[in-house]
Formats: structure tokens, sequence, C-alpha cells
């Protein structure tokens, strides 16, 4: 199954939509995106040793769901850490950083970075998603090559961090290889899932049929409580 995407453009204009006229708050839509990604971290990993999840946020609402996710991995058993190489201001990513230390949920220092990422059983890429645009800026590109490198399973959110959202991956520098174990498109994938392999899920379970008519896109058909659906499975499915 495939699902059809969303131009970042209109996916800026489905987020402004529901918040303008469906009656959201960013706060409600971020927290079921972070709950997605959560839950695709369970399917893909479930937590039988409490495994160690080390979830990168960047500066804007990308990260936010990072750090939703953060929360619920602690509650569903995990260990999460946090890397937050460029906190975002506003008071929203303020409070979930502070539910998160609440949680006791490690903040680790750009030091301590590359053995988090040898020593973790997955990484959460919550860096960049649909506003990404332009060469990438400082601290990122040394942080996306480690990534880039890294030896274990990836989950992006919503779009592999560093790549263009409509025409994917970098031509040369960091981020050109990289290519997540895992992806979470929210809402819809967007058009850069046209390079991506491995798998995919489907997340952020709160369209309605006069949106995806809108838009022009599909309406998952999630099971359950699922807030994620496997829309795609490449190879043996495995991590
Ligand atoms: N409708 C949905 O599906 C929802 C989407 N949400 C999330 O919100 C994301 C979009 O959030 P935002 O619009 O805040 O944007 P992003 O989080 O994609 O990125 C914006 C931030 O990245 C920085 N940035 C952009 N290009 C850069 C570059 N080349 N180098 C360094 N920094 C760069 C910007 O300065 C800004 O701080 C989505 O991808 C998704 O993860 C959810 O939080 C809410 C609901
Ligand atoms: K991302």
């Amino acid at each position: 199954m495939s699902l059809r995407a969303i131009s970042a453009k209109d996916a800026a204009s489905l987020d402004k939509d529901l918040m303008e006229t469906g009656g959201w708050s960013l706060d409600q839509l971020m927290e079921l995106a972070g709950l997605s990604v959560a839950q695709a971290v369970w399917k893909v990993m479930p937590p039988n040793a409490g495994q160690d999840v080390l979830v990168v946020c960047g500066p804007g609402n990308n990260g936010g769901d990072g750090l939703v996710a953060a929360r619920h991995l602690s509650h569903f058993g995990y260990r999460p850490s946090v890397y937050y190489p460029k906190e975002g201001k506003n008071e929203l990513y303020q409070r979930l950083k502070i539910q998160l230390q609440n949680l006791s949920i490690p903040f680790i220092s750009a030091e301590k970075f590359p053995s988090a990422l040898k020593s973790s059983d997955m990484l959460v890429d919550a860096i960049f998603g649909f506003s990404f645009g332009g060469p990438l800026r400082e601290p990122f590109p040394s942080i996306i090559s480690q990534i880039e490198s890294a030896t274990i399973p990836v989950l992006s959110v919503d779009a592999p961090s560093s790549w263009d959202i409509e025409s994917g991956p970098p031509k040369g520098g960091p981020g050109a290889k990289f290519m997540p174990t895992v992806l979470v498109s929210l809402s819809a994938p967007k058009p850069c899932v046209a390079f991506y392999q491995g798998r995919h899920f489907i997340g952020g379970r709160f369209l309605t049929k006069a949106l995806t008519d809108k838009y022009g896109l599909d309406l998952p058909q999630y099971q359950g409580v699922d807030q994620v659906l496997e829309i795609r499975v490449d190879g043996e499915g495995k991590l």
C-alpha cells in the first residue's frame, strides 16, 4: 500500500487549517504526533529489555514531536535520553522539557553524543520536518554526519533530517548517504519518500475526510487503537 504525498507547502497549510478552522491546538497535534512515533518504536522494537533510545530533537515542531515521543517511550518501558543541541525557545518546548526532567530523562551534552550514539539501541531523528530547507546550518552538519554513519537503527520523524522535502537526499556532503531504517510520515508522506527505502509508517491520526479531500490525500485505515499504520515494508521488514 502507498499513500499520496503532500508537498511541504500544503503540509504547512494543512497544519494551519487544523488550528485556525479545525479547532485544534498545536499541543494536541504534537501530542498525537509524538504518540505515533513512540508507537512506531514499539512496533519495530518492543521494549523487552527496556532498551536505550536516543532522541535527537531539532529547534522546531519536529523536535517537539521528539520531546513528546521521549515521554511516551519512558512510560512504555524504554530508557530514553534526549540530545537537544539547539533548543526551541517557545514555552511549549520548555513545558515539554520540564515534563521529561520530571521523569528523570537525561538531556545529554554534545560531548556525550558520540558515545550515546554507539551505546543506544535506537535513535529517533526528530531534528527537521517539513520546514527544513537550504544547506545545513551549524551545529547540524556534524550531527547529521554522525547519525549517517551510525550503526544503530534510526527512526526518522516525518522526513529524514537533511533531506529536501521535495527532492530528497542532498547531492553531496552530510546526509547524502543517510537512509533511516524506519520513517514515520505525519498526516501524509512527503514527496521525498520516493527516495526512501525501509519500513514506513503513517501517523498523526487526526485528519478528517473533508481535509483529505481538500488536499487530495488518502485517509489511512488505522486499526483499533493504533496511532500508526505500516504502509510499506521493504526487504524482510526487519530492523
Ligand atoms: N500536521 C502535522 O502532521 C503535524 C506536524 N508536526 C510536526 O511539525 C513539523 C514541522 O515543524 P516546523 O514547521 O516547526 O519546522 P521543522 O521542525 O521542520 O523545522 C524548523 C526549524 O528548523 C530550522 N531549520 C530549517 N532549515 C534549516 C537548515 N538548513 N539548517 C539548520 N536549521 C534549519 C528552522 O530555523 C526552524 O528552527 C512536521 O514535520 C512535524 O514533525 C506536529 O508537531 C504537529 C502536527
Ligand atoms: K526528522
